[in-house]
């Protein structure tokens, strides 16, 4: 389970929120909602153990993410707005490198976001909607219960949205954790919401 004891965060010498508590038991999801600034990319890096909060702490399974930042990044997938693709890569190249680290089949993970067929393709010349699959397709790989994703839909394709939505599901079936920060519907199913 992921929790919050009464965290904090400071940006630029602001603090973005404090006093934040929530909760997150296997096979849920969150949706962090609210306008331009409330804080939602920061709670998910905080959640990532990206940022060192101000107060309070990030837990999981009762203890301080920061005990053991190698074991919270192993059991985290961050999705953040950079996709880190790197230009030269094809697709598959890219998600055979992910697979080497995290395990997993990177020809299932091309399937599960539609791009099989620009698999062979320099990742340059993606549209950014299909880079936003290959960065999402790497959630396909591995199996790491936490996953955190910053606008995860932006730029989707509806036929993408409702892979995603497969990817999300399976994911929560597992008992895995999602946690999606958005201005845009997502296909999570009874998801709860926390207003920032
Ligand atoms: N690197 C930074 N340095 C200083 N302040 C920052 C930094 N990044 C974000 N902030 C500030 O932190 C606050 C929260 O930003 P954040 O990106 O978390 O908002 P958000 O809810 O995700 O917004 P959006 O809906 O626009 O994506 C904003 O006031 C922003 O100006």
């Amino acid at each position: 389970m992921l929790a919050t004891e009464g965290l904090a965060i400071r940006r630029g010498g602001r603090v973005v929120f404090s006093g934040l508590s929530l909760r997150a038991r296997p096979g849920e999801a969150l949706l962090l909602l609210g306008p331009n600034g409330a804080g939602k990319s920061t709670l998910l890096r905080a959640l990532a153990g990206l940022l060192r909060p101000a107060a309070g702490r990030v837990l999981w399974e009762g203890e301080d993410v920061a005990d053991d930042s190698a074991a919270h990044g192993t059991r985290t997938r961050y999705l953040g707005h950079q996709d880190a693709i790197k230009p030269a890569l094809t697709p598959r190249e890219d998600l055979a490198f992910w697979a080497r680290l995290r395990g997993g089949e990177p020809e299932a993970a091309l399937a599960a976001l539609g791009l099989s067929a620009l698999a062979g393709l320099p990742c340059r010349s993606l549209s950014a909607g299909q880079r936003r699959r290959l960065a999402l397709a790497r959630l396909a790989l591995g199996d790491a219960p936490l996953w955190l994703l910053d606008e995860p839909t932006l730029g989707l394709d509806t036929a993408s949205v409702a892979r995603l939505g497969a990817l999300l599901a399976a994911h929560r079936a597992r008992g895995g954790i999602v946690l999606a920060a958005t201005h845009l519907p997502l296909p999570l199913p009874d998801a709860r919401e926390v207003a920032l």
